[in-house]
């Protein structure tokens, strides 16, 4: 019996540990993590073509994504205009006058060297008249010269280099005109603006001249409207445009081969609004026929008159065109009252009389000279200046 009941005992221990072994075996070993999912990247935007953020990965492990740094949102790029403030008009002509060198060796140099001969026969004197209407000085300012030249000479005698300078100087700056007055007139008349009209064949440097105008009449304190009347080229307005972003002045344009003179009427109306100094209409030089002409630029002053008066019309002439540009500027010269020449291109030729005889021609005095394609290179034309450096110091 008590071998029974060992054995029943033995069989009992031996069921309990095969349980407990099952169990053990079976039981559940824990949760395993979720895979990570990757966090969602949202597009930054203007960061789309953004490179991917980086990315681990082991082979049979959940993919880890590291998040890219917080990107802050492009803000929209607002480039502020830059607006120029120019340097004022006095002194340009001295700052330029190097740029009159082809004049200085031809016109100027040419003739120092012909008056200082010992002996001035009538070849020579010749070529004095040659070298000054090569220079586009013109027939009737030559003759008047070289006479009284010869006078001045025969009393001279021998004549040293001094002399002979101060000599030509004389003779150029009696030419050319010391007391002329050559005041450009842009003074604004109470509440109301002076206007500048600006007038001359395409091409000359016109819309260039307006621009460099607003710039230096802006460089000398002055508020300026401009008025993008040349509707006849499309590009003219752009040009202008640009040249009165660099400087900060309000621009009135029209629609293309539109009315230039609603939009020059336009320009003064908002000059007039705006209470600012000078009012600058370029207009468009269409030498299609001269009655053409003097009705387009009749209309344009006739309208502009009605809110303000013309105080400048300034005529613009390039300095190479000679004798060609000249009879052009007679036709302006007879359907408006021109006031004032400007005088482009005046740096690189060696045709600097041209100032003489072109303002013999208009009997309108040279206000103004361009001296190169820089935006501050229009100078107030100043005689002494101008001879001096055809001369040489
Ligand atoms: N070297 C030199 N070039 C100049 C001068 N003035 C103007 N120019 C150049 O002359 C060219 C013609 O100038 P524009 O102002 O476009 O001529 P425009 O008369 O207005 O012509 P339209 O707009 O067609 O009427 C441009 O390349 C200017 O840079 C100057 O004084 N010297």
């Amino acid at each position: 019996m008590e071998a029974y009941l060992g054995i029943i005992a033995i069989i009992v221990v031996v069921a309990l540990l095969a349980a407990g072994g099952m169990f053990l075996l079976l039981r559940p070993r824990g949760k395993s993590a979720p895979p990570v999912e990757p966090p969602e990247v949202r597009p930054v935007p203007g960061q789309e073509q953004a490179p991917p953020a980086a990315v681990t990965q082991d082979d049979d492990a959940a993919t880890t994504t590291v998040p890219p740094p917080p990107v802050k949102p492009a803000e929209p790029m607002v480039v502020p205009p830059v607006v120029e403030i120019p340097p004022p008009s006095a002194g340009r002509m001295v700052r330029l006058r190097a740029r009159l060198a082809r004049s200085q060796s031809t016109l100027g140099k040419g003739l120092l060297d012909l008056l200082s001969r010992d002996r001035l026969d009538d070849d020579t004197w010749d070529e004095i008249e040659e070298t000054l209407i090569t220079a586009d000085v013109g027939v009737a300012p030559t003759q008047a010269m070289v006479e009284e030249l010869r006078t001045k000479v025969k009393v001279l005698g021998s004549r040293t280099p001094t002399e002979v300078r101060e000599l030509l100087k004389e003779q150029l700056l009696t030419q050319i005109g010391v007391d002329t007055d050559r005041t450009l007139h842009v003074k604004p008349h109470g509440e109301r603006p002076a206007v500048v009209l600006v007038v001359g064949v395409n091409g000359t440097g016109k819309t260039t001249t307006t621009g460099k105008l607003a710039r230096s009449l802006i460089g000398d304190g002055n508020k300026v409207v401009l008025g993008a009347a040349d509707t006849f080229r499309a590009a003219a307005a752009d040009q202008l445009q640009t040249w009165g972003d660099r400087v900060g002045a309000e621009v009135v344009r029209g629609p293309e081969a539109g009315d230039p003179a609603s939009v020059a009427f336009d320009a003064v109306a908002k000059g007039v609004e705006d209470k600012v100094d000078v009012v600058i209409v370029d207009t468009a030089g269409r030498l299609h026929t001269k009655t053409g002409l003097m009705d387009e630029l009749g209309k344009v002053k006739r309208v502009i008159e009605k809110k303000a008066t013309v105080d400048e019309v300034l005529l613009v002439l390039d300095a190479t065109t000679g004798q060609n540009g000249m009879r052009q500027a007679r036709v302006f010269a007879e359907v408006v009252d021109v006031t004032g020449i400007a005088l482009t291109k005046l740096d690189g030729t060696a045709k600097g009389g041209i100032i003489i005889s072109v303002q013999r021609e208009l009997g309108v005095p040279v206000k103004l000279v361009g001296l190169g394609e820089g935006p501050d290179d229009l100078a107030p034309f100043d005689p002494e200046v101008f001879v001096d450096a055809l001369l040489g110091d």
